[in-house]
């Protein structure tokens, strides 16, 4: 079965709210695929229409060929999908709440232990411990085992790395990697733009619309201005003045630094220099860096600066 996504022409509406606009994509069998976006941006309306859960206001969606509206009950049966806000059953143990997911599905946790075993043997030590009572890392590998446990072939993580520490973080995707190898489609949503790179390609999602499909190399190759940290002794006024400054395309705060583009091909850093001086700016420093996923996100997601 040839495992892949198809998303054409789709349209989602809650009353006046337009959460996803004309939403074209197509997602190959066995690619480790990425939906990257800010809250709000429309990830979870999408991965709820491709796990049959709600209606597209227009267009449709196929997984393995299948029509979500007209196909849902098929198309159950080989997805997994673990929803943002955590699916588990906090009253009930580790072991009860893989007994029960595997029920649901009509098999049993020992016809499926190789698709889990990698994951598993990291919770088995706690398989009596309520749900409930799990840290955040743990919650995540319990649900990851509960949505894999009927083996699915497509398989739709929402957020799963939102409010887990950093080392579960990086286990997490280690873990998809592991499954991607076992040939499973899989598609991330995640708001943190550092996990793009972890992906085969990504889909730049904001106000429920696509702003580029690529890999995440690709799309930072395609970056077309040059880029500058500007840093000085008070960031944020300086951010407020660089607004102003008449040959500012774009500019906005990034981690200990500004991420600056000009509206000019050269970039005369001594104008900039001796504008933001005037302005009372000590300490500016100024350096031409390569761009990161999040420059490019930017880049796409907001207007120019606008002057007069
Ligand atoms: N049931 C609903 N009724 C009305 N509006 C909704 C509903 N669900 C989502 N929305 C709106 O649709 C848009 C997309 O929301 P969605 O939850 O799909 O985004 P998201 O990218 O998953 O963000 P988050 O991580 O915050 O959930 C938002 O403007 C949201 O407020």
């Amino acid at each position: 079965m040839d495992a892949n996504i198809r998303v054409d022409n789709l349209f989602k509406s809650y009353g006046n709210v337009q959460a996803l606009k004309n939403i074209n994509l197509d997602i190959k069998s066995g690619e480790l695929f990425g939906l990257i976006g800010p809250d709000g941006a429309g990830k979870t309306t999408l991965f709820r229409l491709l796990a049959t859960l709600l209606l597209p206001s227009k267009g449709t969606a196929k997984l393995c060929g299948l029509d979500s509206v007209s196909d849902y009950k098929k198309i159950r049966n080989f997805l997994g999908y673990m929803p943002g806000k955590f699916s588990l059953y906090q009253d009930l143990s580790v072991i009860e709440n893989l007994e029960f997911f595997a029920a649901v599905f009509n098999t049993r946790i020992e016809d499926n232990m190789d698709m889990i075993r990698d994951i598993w043997v990291q919770i088995e030590p706690f398989k009596d411990r309520l749900a409930g009572k799990l840290s955040g890392g743990m919650k995540q590998k319990l649900a990851l085992c509960c949505a894999l446990i009927h083996q699915p072939k497509i398989l739709l993580l929402d957020e799963p790395t939102t409010g887990v520490d950093s080392v579960s973080r990086s286990e997490f995707w280690q873990m998809l990697k592991g499954l991607k190898n076992k040939g499973i489609t899989i598609v991330v949503a995640t708001p943190y733009m550092d996990e793009a790179n972890m992906c085969e390609r990504v889909a730049l999602i904001q106000d429920g619309e696509i702003l580029q499909v690529n890999s995440p190399a690709e799309i930072v190759e395609q970056f077309e201005k040059d880029l500058y940290a500007v840093r000085s002794e008070d960031n944020y006024q300086t951010l407020l003045d660089l607004r102003e400054f008449n040959s500012t395309n774009t500019v906005f705060l990034f981690g200990q630094s500004l991420h600056y583009t000009d509206l000019r091909k050269e970039i005369p850093k001594d104008e900039i220099n001796n504008y933001l001086e005037n302005k009372g700016r000590s300490g500016v420093v100024i350096e031409k860096i390569k761009p990161v996923i999040e420059d490019c996100f930017m880049a796409l997601s907001t207007k120019p600066e606008e002057h007069e």
